[in-house]
This record gives structure tokens, sequence and C-alpha cells, in this order.
């Protein structure tokens, strides 16, 4: 018996797999290595370099391992790539979840966590945001994600497949062990970005706009550490197995930083200079989005265990100082 993890060897996966196998779980990923690293993933996990679309692929790993559920990360997730290539996301986020659910169908498999985010709810009308606040995404990125979870809720009225969408806010942060982390290529994230200026990498962080709504005009968002996220995969796991209910859930701190205040942050973490510039907003970005996660904690028993974000920077810190090309050795572009 095992777990299908897809998309396990990127940023969020691949800290999910480590937890999954430190709780003693058999896991197998699926990851069509077009972000992810393989290095992320420990040599002994059966590793399959596959795509969402390749159902024949996803047929073989599903007959060769007695998968029981699957915790579903593999989409593209960048918000402004996607307003400017909606069929690509469509395509993927999309189209990709339906191949991967027509094969779980065919093998009887009736449990999935996935991850949805925060961006389902555009510009929020309340802060904190709950789960049953509108969902008006003001992006393709949110859209597919929201479409995700639709798809998901009508395919448990028609085949009896139970799933648990977790809406996460900006994962953020490294594995305090200092194995892994983030890493994409490009990068586009915050904090990663703001780390590589630090390490003299980047001439200078661009703060996309410094006109909205908040107190010092920069964007507000809720940082959560990437650990605190892999934990509540395999809680939300464990409540699906015994409950056989679906739910949504939001996962932050409930607390929002701003642009500023994140670089602020990064700069007395990393005792460095960094050199910012202010440019025009990002197409796509809401204001501020900040979680009530209080129906995780309620329901699943989530509690963030490196809540504040000089935790998550140090822990950020660390994999960069230590893997300054990320995984790949000699790497030259950001
Ligand atoms: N990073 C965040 O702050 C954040 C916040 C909310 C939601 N999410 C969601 O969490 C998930 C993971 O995010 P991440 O930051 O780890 O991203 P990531 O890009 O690091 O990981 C996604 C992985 O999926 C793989 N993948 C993508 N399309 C695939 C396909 N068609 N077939 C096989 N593999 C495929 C990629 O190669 C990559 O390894 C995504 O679904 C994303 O939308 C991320
Ligand atoms: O060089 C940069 C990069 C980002 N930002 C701003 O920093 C904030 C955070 O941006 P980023 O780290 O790119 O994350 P988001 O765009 O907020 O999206 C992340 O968080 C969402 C949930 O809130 C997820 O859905 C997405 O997948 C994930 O990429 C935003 O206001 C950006 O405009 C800058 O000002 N300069």
């Amino acid at each position: 018996m095992a777990i299908l993890i897809t998309g396990g060897a990127g940023y969020i996966g691949s800290h999910t797999v480590r937890h999954f196998q430190q709780q003693g779980e058999s896991v197998v990923v699926y990851d069509h290595l077009g972000q992810g690293h393989k290095d992320a993933v420990s040599t002994d996990v059966p590793f399959y370099a596959g795509d969402l679309h390749d159902q024949a692929m996803l047929r073989s790993v599903f007959g060769a391992h007695d998968i029981t559920a699957v915790i579903h990360f593999a989409a593209h997730s960048l918000v402004g790539e996607s307003v400017t290539g909606p069929l690509r996301y469509y395509e993927n986020n999309l189209a990709g979840t339906m191949k991967l659910l027509e094969v779980m169908l065919e093998f009887d498999v009736k449990q999935i966590v996935f991850s949805s985010t925060a961006a389902v709810y555009g510009e929020p009308q309340r802060i904190p945001i709950k789960e049953d606040s509108p969902t008006n995404p003001t992006n393709p990125y949110g859209e597919t994600k929201l479409a995700m979870e639709r798809l998901l809720h009508w395919s448990e009225q028609a085949y009896g497949i139970h799933y648990v969408a977790l809406r996460y806010f900006n994962a953020a942060g490294a594995d305090p062990d200092g194995e892994i982390g983030e890493d994409h290529t490009p990068e586009s994230h915050l904090i990663p970005i703001v780390l590589q200026t630090a390490l003299g990498q980047r001439s200078h962080v661009a703060i996309f706009g410094d006109d909205y709504d908040t107190q010092d005009g920069t964007c507000v968002r809720d940082y959560i550490h990437v650990m605190d996220l892999a934990h509540a995969h395999y809680l939300a796991l464990k409540k699906l197995e015994t409950t056989a209910k679906s739910a949504v859930y939001n996962l932050g701190n409930g607390t929002g930083f701003s642009v500023k205040e994140v670089i602020d942050m990064c700069k007395q973490v990393t005792e460095r200079t960094i050199q910012v510039e202010q440019t025009a907003r990002r197409a796509g970005d809401p204001a501020v989005l900040i979680a009530s996660s209080a129906k995780a904690t309620e329901e699943l028993g989530w509690i963030p265990q490196y809540p504040d974000l000089k935790t998550i920077v140090q822990h950020a810190w660390q994999w960069h100082v230590h893997h300054p090309t990320g995984y790949q050795k000699g790497k030259d572009t950001l």
C-alpha cells in the first residue's frame, strides 16, 4: 500500500514526501520535473518522471503500487504567468487533474488531498478570510484551482471520490534540517528573491506596487511554513481515511506582512544590504490575503509549529546559504 504524491519533487511536495516518510508512510512520487528536482526526493522513494496527461504511465504506476490515496500538488502555480498564459494553466491544472481522476477511478482509488490556494478568493471582502467567503479569483491560476475544487465536488456526487482541498496561503521557509528547500527556475516568489539579493545573486528586489490600500502601500500576505503545510496534508489524509468526509480548509498563520516588512525581516535575519526598486503592480495580485485557519485547527487539530516570520526566513536563509545554486550544481540562471 502506498500514497501517490503528484508534484512530489516540487517545493511543497518534496517537504511533504519527507514528512510522510518521517511518519512511517509509504509514498510514491510522480512528477514530470518541469519545475521539481529529483534530488529533492530521497532515493528510497519510488520516483516516476511522468506527466499527468500521460495516462498510460499513470496506469503503470497505479498498477505497480497498491495506491490507496493521492496527494495532488502537480500544477502550474504562478499568478503573473497565468495572466499571460491562461490556456496553459487550464490545460495543466484542470485537464491534468481530469486525467488523474480518470485513472484513480479505474483503480478504485477514492481519496485525494489537493493543493488549492488563497488565490480562489480574489479581493477578499473581510479579513481574515474564512472558507465560506466569496470566491472571485482575480487571475486565471486561482480560477483553475477553483474549477478543480468544483470538479472534485461533482466527482464526489457522481463517483464517491472524497477530497480535502487545502487552500494554502503563501508557502515559505524550508525544512529546518537544511537538506531541502525552495528552488524554482525562474524564481518568482518574494522570499527567495530577497534572499538571493542578500547573497549578491541579484542586484535588487523589485517591489510590485506601492499604491495598494495597505499600511505601507505594498501587498500583504500570510506566510506559512512549508513544514506546517506538510503536516496539514498528513492530518487531512488521516481525517479522510477515518471519516470519508470531504472538506475545504484554509492554511495560514492569520498574520499579514507587507512586501516591505518581509524585506525588512530578511535584512534583519541575513544582516546584509538588500537594494530595492519600486516598480508597477503585477497583474492579478490582490492587495491583502490573510487566513483564518480556525477550521483546520478545530477539525484537523492543525497547529503551526513555526508561525513566526523570523523563523520562516531563518530556515529559508539556511537553505539558500548552504545551497546557493539550489539543487543544481553550477546553475547560473536564476
Ligand atoms: N507555493 C505556494 O505559495 C503555494 C500556495 C498555494 C498553493 N500552492 C499550490 O501548491 C502546489 C505546489 O506548489 P509548489 O510551490 O511546490 O510548486 P512547484 O512548482 O515547486 O511544484 C509543483 C510540481 O508539480 C510538477 N508538475 C507540474 N505539472 C505537472 C504535470 N502535468 N505532471 C507531472 N508533474 C507536474 C512540477 O514539476 C513541480 O515539481 C501547486 O499545486 C500550487 O498551485 C502553492
Ligand atoms: O519580486 C517580487 C516578487 C513578489 N512580490 C510581491 O510579493 C507578494 C508575494 O508574491 P509571491 O511570493 O510571488 O507569491 P504570490 O503571488 O502571493 O503567490 C503565492 O501564494 C499564493 C497564495 O497566496 C499561491 O496561490 C501561489 O501559488 C504562490 O505562488 C506579492 O504581493 C507580489 O506582488 C514583489 O513585490 N516582488
